[in-house]
């Protein structure tokens, strides 16, 4: 099985539709974040705070190496900047979950957590610059995926059972 690189923008559901691959299939899951967070023993919040953005994105860079050189039959969510990463396509299939910016955003809000996890991601706590970075990037995720799917309005599960689909053609 070849692994699977989910990419999108923050909040877009990378993470909630790993868990549900994971129970459907034989895939075992993966984020770049929690390496990260593990490997520093920090929090993204607080390497952004104390280290500076440039640092965690050598963070990254550390963690694409090690899955490109290291990891298979792997299923990896990434958080929203992990893309640039130029060994992004020989990591594995890239799928792209897709949703306009206002329903990200309301879909965050209306979560019973939904002020923690805004906070939890340093560039969604202005919400103008986070629709600037949306607009830059998304031309750019659709440059890179192989396998795009429109989250909005479909469930975690719906959205891992259309991936599971796709995806086979690639294996
Ligand atoms: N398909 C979905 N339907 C409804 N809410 C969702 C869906 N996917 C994610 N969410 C919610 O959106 C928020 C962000 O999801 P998450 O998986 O953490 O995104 P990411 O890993 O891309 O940052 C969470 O509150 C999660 O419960
Ligand atoms: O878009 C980005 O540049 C970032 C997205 C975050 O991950 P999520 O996409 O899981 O929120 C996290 O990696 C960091 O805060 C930077």
């Amino acid at each position: 099985m070849k692994n699977i690189i989910l990419i999108g923008f923050m909040g877009v559901g990378k993470g909630s539709v790993a868990r549900e691959v994971i129970k459907h299939s034989d895939y075992i899951a993966i984020d770049t974040d929690d390496l990260i967070e593990s490997m520093e023993n920090k929090k993204v919040k607080e390497i952004f705070e104390e280290d500076g953005e440039a640092y965690f994105r050598k963070l990254e860079l550390n963690v694409a190496r090690w899955l490109e050189s290291s990891v298979k039959n792997t299923l990896i969510s990434t958080g929203g900047g992990f893309y640039k990463q130029k060994s992004l396509k020989k990591i594995g299939t890239v799928v792209l979950l897709d949703s306009p910016f206002d329903a990200i955003i309301k879909r965050i809000k209306t979560h019973p957590n939904a002020a923690r996890k805004i906070k939890k991601r340093p560039l969604l706590n202005d919400l103008e610059k986070a629709k600037e970075l949306y607009k830059e990037r998304r031309p750019e995720y659709l440059a890179l995926a192989d396998i795009v799917i429109d989250v909005t309005k479909k469930s975690a599960l719906e959205c891992s059972k259309e991936l599971l689909k796709k995806v086979k053609k690639y294996a």
